[in-house]
């Protein structure tokens, strides 16, 4: 499998990533530096191949899975049409979002949205539809919601016309889910901006918690404090480099040990998991894990290693997503 070394898609403060004459001159395979630096390579970033993406949907369903939840936003060119086909051919539900992705990857126009605007919007395609789909495809979730470090002013505007929507009559428990900052304060902040413009917490998800907040004692003080939902989302990924933050990825067993660990605390009916899914090479054409991941490996691992119960296990893969999606 060659790969397009066509530069840098993401910043990546921190990594030493080795050059890219260096990495053509050696004779590792591309897979290698991929799974090492996956934001490196456009080509793993362009998720186009959907004969790949629909054999991993299969075997998910084949294995059990029901829905997908796909929360590609404004600025992360979602596509409405592409999802409603893969749904129908894979026999899934997709339960799409509304939103806006980080700063960073916005239009110039976008940025000067206001939180009035921002927020007709998305109210807009809930109650009537996704804007050119009106009347046929609706979002089920706000989201996800972009955050990054520090939080940009337009980011906290974002936040808040989302915040704003629980007010809403029709949606006022929609569920809102976000793409945290890097930083553990991150879920903190993110939860008081909502919060103050009219959020209910517990109709909130913390994403991506996987390489968000590395220290128990604070994880029971997020779930503590704001009684919001809590997401390990990254299952699949087995690399400790994290190309995007000084910090490690967990493995999936550490993953499934923070968890225990909420549970074991009481928060065990507001835990979520999921593979968030969003370049080639966690497909499994291309070498990944895929969407079938979790039912395939993980659940052995949760029940005879990590000794939840099968109620615990039905409360992450069933219950709880549920609870939030049912609005
Ligand atoms: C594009 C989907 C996305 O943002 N996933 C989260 C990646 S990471 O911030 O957890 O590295």
């Amino acid at each position: 499998m060659k790969i397009d070394f066509g530069g840098m898609f993401f910043h990546a403060p921190g990594s030493n990533i080795p050059s890219e004459k260096l990495m053509k001159d050696m004779s590792i395979p591309d897979t290698y530096f991929v799974r090492q630096y996956p934001y490196h390579f456009k080509d793993n970033l362009r998720f186009s191949d959907d004969d790949a993406v629909l054999e991993s949907l299969k075997e998910y369903k084949r294995l059990g899975g029901g829905t997908v939840v796909e929360v590609s936003t404004v600025g992360l060119q979602r596509d409405v049409e592409r999802c409603a086909k893969l749904g129908e051919k894979s026999g899934l539900n997709v339960i799409m979002g509304t939103g806006y992705y980080v700063n960073s990857m916005q239009k110039e126009q976008t940025r000067k949205f206001t939180v009035e605007s921002m927020q007709t919007f998305m109210s807009d395609e809930l109650l009537n539809g996704f804007h050119g789909f009106e009347g046929k495809y609706y979002p089920g979730i706000v989201g996800e919601m972009g955050v990054t470090d520090p939080i940009a002013d337009w980011e906290v505007n974002h936040l808040r016309a989302a915040g704003g929507l629980h007010e809403v009559e029709g949606i006022k428990n929609v569920p809102i889910t976000i793409h945290p900052g890097r930083a553990p304060e991150s879920p903190f902040e993110i939860m008081r901006i909502l919060t103050e413009a009219g959020a209910r917490p517990e109709r909130v998800i913390i994403g991506h918690m996987d390489r968000t907040i590395h220290k128990y004692d604070d994880l029971v003080k997020l779930a503590d404090e704001w009684k919001c939902y809590i997401q390990y989302d990254l299952f699949g990924v087995e690399t400790s480099h994290y190309q995007m933050a000084n910090c490690f990825y967990p493995s999936d067993g550490e993953r499934l040990n923070r968890l225990k660990h909420l549970m074991d605390n009481g928060f065990e009916d507001k835990l979520l998991i999921g593979h968030d899914i969003h370049t080639k090479h966690r497909l499994e054409k291309y070498g990944g894990h895929g969407y079938a991941h979790i039912l395939r490996v993980v659940k052995d691992d949760a029940l005879k290693t990590v000794g939840m119960s099968e109620e615990q296990w039905n409360k992450l893969g069933v219950i709880n997503p549920q609870k939030i999606l049912q609005f």
